[in-house]
């Protein structure tokens, strides 16, 4: 069925409906990964914006079992130059179309994805619709334009409650602001004794679980939409090791002292290159992110910077000066990949290690 994109500067794609005929309003990003579709869908970083794929044809290796990083995505939609209806391979389960059905989410395809990209690179993201073909274009973009979207996502993709994800070793709490799986896998994978907790828990709750350590999640929107988290992580603070991931990045960055604002279009896709200042080794990275930490703002911080993207320059790692406590701005735990980064939770565990010894000397 003929539907179309309406954005809030009156432009106007016209594609192919597919998965859900649900009429939806979202900001539109691009993600530039050549594979990875179901993981960035079900990545929540994404809740309330659509998503364009820059790669012209997706869904051609199927939707899997496996390679969800949330069991409900939150994604407002996807658009596609192409959705392939027959996936070849060995694991998929599902096409893309089916999956979207399942789930509720619409998706379009047909449309030229190079020039909305270069339409968003130009304008920076832009809210839109996805609508059938008797909207009114001009009242449309109307309403978009003066439409707030809504700022709460994190408290809708968070857990509402702790949950155990039990090892026998390093005791981990994970604040969940929307976490993707793979966090929760790598910490798993070394043997970490995982207690996810809501966005909201304060720092006496956590410290409560003794931990040896508490990471800090992705997740969604602006991270001075979440206060409360920038009031704990400031109290965590010296008290147990800490590593954050993307917005988990950025609240620890706020909680030091330091500014973030919004980037024109943000950083989404699976090759961005990022280099590490000590060493000046460069990895590849996944990214998926609108916000960023102002350098600027570091200055007067207890903090160091020692991650810099090598595309624009921008902060995307930072170390405390005197507390246990790092953070990076991309994802170490890749989902889809690249997996370069992959050893940041080694230096975590090291982390930990070191902590631990130090409080038995001194105690
Ligand atoms: N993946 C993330 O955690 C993204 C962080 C934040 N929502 C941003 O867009 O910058």
């Amino acid at each position: 069925m003929e539907r179309q994109l309406i954005l809030e500067d009156g432009t106007v794609f016209i594609g192919e409906g597919f998965g859900s005929e649900l009429e939806t309003v979202g900001e539109v990003v691009f993600n530039t990964g050549m594979t990875g579709y179901q993981e960035i869908l079900s990545d929540p970083s994404y809740c309330g914006q659509m998503v364009t794929l820059t790669y012209p044809l997706i869904g051609n290796y199927g939707v899997n079992r496996d390679d969800f990083e949330s069991i409900q995505p939150s994604i407002k939609a996807l658009i596609v130059r192409e959705a392939a209806d027959l996936p070849s391979n060995f694991r998929s389960e599902l096409t893309i179309d089916e999956l979207l059905k399942q789930k509720n989410i619409p998706g379009l395809a047909g449309i030229d994805t190079r020039k909305l990209t270069r339409l968003i690179r130009k304008h920076g993201t832009l809210k839109g619709k996805i609508t059938g073909m008797q909207a009114d274009v001009e009242e449309v973009a109307k309403s978009l334009k003066a439409k707030v979207l809504p700022v709460n996502q994190v408290a809708q993709v968070s857990t509402p409650t702790p949950y155990p994800s039990p090892g026998r070793g390093k005791r981990v709490v994970l604040v969940d602001f929307g976490m993707k799986h793979g966090i929760l896998r790598e910490l798993n994978r070394r043997d970490c004794d995982v207690i996810v907790v809501p966005y909201n828990t304060s720092a006496a709750d956590i410290l409560s679980f003794h931990p040896d350590g508490v990471m800090l999640s992705n997740g969604p929107g602006d991270p001075k939409n979440v206060p409360e988290a920038i009031e704990t992580v400031n109290e965590l603070l010296g008290q147990v090791p800490i590593f954050g991931i993307c917005l988990g990045h950025q609240l620890f960055a706020l909680a030091c002292g330091a500014d973030t604002f919004k980037l024109k279009f943000g950083h989404r896709g699976s090759n961005h290159p990022v280099k590490e200042l000590q060493t000046g080794n460069v990895h590849i990275t996944a990214q998926n992110h609108g916000y960023t930490v102002d350098p600027a703002s570091i200055v007067s911080a207890p903090l160091d910077i020692t991650h810099v993207a090598l595309n624009d320059g921008t902060v995307e790692g930072l170390r405390h000066k005197t507390a246990p406590a790092f953070s990076v701005q991309y994802h170490p735990e890749a989902s889809p990949g690249p997996e370069d980064a992959n050893g940041l939770f080694e230096e975590f565990m090291e982390m930990m290690e070191q902590f631990l010894k130090e409080e038995l000397v001194n105690a």
